[in-house]
């Protein structure tokens, strides 16, 4: 699978460990960025570039997931949420990663890279890429709604104040 990686720098040394670990089992990684460790950097642009490059990917046929790295992951999972298409989800343990594919059919996975160990948090993120969307009609429904809102502002059939 193609796996679109992004990260700031609380994440630029895990993020480099998971290319290299997801490569080694067959993925093809895609970094997009920062190019070098920066204490200073800003998540967003480079959060929103994977996501970007998720959504055009899955859009064209394209089987590819995302992961976003940042000290706790919030700030990460909410800049690839301003993207059309993405479904970011914050994992933190095997449960949440699972779930965010099972019931969420995620895209993208946001990751904290100051609340792991390297094993662990590759745990987290070979579970998440691992894991199907059940298909499910209710979750199925539900993932429909959100889509929905995103693009219309509305949910038929529901009241939105
Ligand atoms: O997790 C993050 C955002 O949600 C960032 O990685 C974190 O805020 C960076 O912190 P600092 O600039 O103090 O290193």
């Amino acid at each position: 699978m193609r796996i679109h990686v992004a990260t700031d720098h609380a994440g630029f040394e895990m993020s480099k460990r998971l290319i290299e670990h997801l490569t080694a089992n067959g993925h093809e990684c895609v970094d997009h960025g920062p190019t070098e460790y920066d204490a200073e950097d800003d998540y967003p642009s480079f959060c929103i570039n994977a996501a970007r490059a998720v959504v055009r990917d899955q859009r064209s046929g394209v089987e590819a997931l995302g992961v976003v790295f940042g000290g706790s992951g919030n700030g990460e999972q909410m800049a690839a949420n301003k993207v059309e298409g993405v479904r970011a989800a914050l994992a933190w343990s095997l449960a949440t990663a699972e779930l965010a594919r099972e019931h969420n059919d995620a895209n993208v996975v946001a990751v904290g890279a100051r609340q792991h160990e390297e094993a662990e948090m590759l745990e987290i993120i070979d579970a998440f890429i691992a894991t199907p969307f059940t298909g499910a009609e209710r979750h199925a429904r539900r993932i429909a709604q959100l889509g929905e809102y995103e693009t219309t502002g509305a949910i038929a059939g529901h009241e939105i104040v």
